[in-house]
């Protein structure tokens, strides 16, 4: 399968404060996750990817178009849709207002009703407060409804940061299950995650983010689990991750 989404010596950053410095990756067919140290360009490289920030150097292609110089709204019509870190949604619009509002993109309109069914049958927890405003959510249940505004979308591609973020571990694997579920119908991931064992229960190929660059990367079929993981993070040729 030609892949999804192909990035290639990507370089962006903030005013003159570079911070990539030249990312490539490729999904293939498979969930990439991405993980490293705070502050090393992670949430940096996934709002290149969807194009809230610009790229300054390099190429990001995506569905079979080169996208690098796309506005952000033209990539969600193209089937990318991003679930930012602490995902910010409107407080005193429910439940159901606020999915409404994820249909907002031409191609998933007309599938809005089949999405919206989706997105309850993987979120059940979503229905029991429908008419309740966001605010006042938990933040677990924020999370899902941020993932669920996405798939209103009707993703190609969904990309997720930490979205365990503050989430107390029994959430943490409901909300894993429910990741997994979007997954097996066949939506591909990209998810920047801490969690090790979360990253290892939904990526197939893992790459680590240190000072702007891919240090290391555990592809489809290499042994990966935890101890791999933690010789990426560690191991004596990356020198001290700071
Ligand atoms: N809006 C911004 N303006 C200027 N600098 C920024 C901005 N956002 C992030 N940075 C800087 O870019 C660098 C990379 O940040 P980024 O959020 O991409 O890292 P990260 O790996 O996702 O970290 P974390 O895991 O803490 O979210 C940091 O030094 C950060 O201070």
């Amino acid at each position: 399968m030609s892949d999804l989404l192909e990035v290639e010596a990507l370089e962006s950053g903030y005013g003159r404060i570079g911070i990539l410095h030249g990312i490539s990756l490729a999904t293939g067919g498979h969930n990439v996750g991405l993980f490293g140290p705070n502050g090393h360009g992670k949430t940096t490289l996934l709002r290149t990817i969807s194009g809230v920030i610009r790229a300054t150097r390099g190429k990001i292609r995506f569905a079979g178009e080169d996208v690098t110089a796309w506005p952000a709204r033209r990539i969600v019509e193209l089937g990318l849709l991003h679930v930012p870190q602490g995902s910010r949604l409107f407080p005193d619009l429910t439940i159901r207002e606020t999915l409404r509002l994820g249909a907002w993109p031409r191609r998933a309109r007309p599938r809005e009703a089949r999405n919206l069914e989706r997105a309850v049958a993987i979120f059940p927890r979503l229905k029991e407060r429908w008419n309740q405003p966001v605010k006042t959510l938990s933040g677990g249940e924020r999370q899902m409804v941020a993932i669920s505004v996405a798939l209103m979308g009707d993703p190609k591609l969904l990309i997720l940061d930490e979205p365990t973020l503050g989430l107390a571990p029994r959430l943490k694997d409901e909300l894993c299950a429910a990741i997994r579920q979007v997954s097996d119908e066949g939506v591909r991931l990209v998810v920047v995650e801490q969690d090790v064992e979360f990253l290892l229960d939904l990526a197939d190929h893992l790459y680590l983010v240190n000072h702007g660059e891919i240090a290391a990367e555990i592809r489809p079929g290499e042994s990966m689990n935890h101890q791999a993981i933690m010789e990426m993070y560690f191991g004596r040729e990356l020198g001290p991750l700071t």
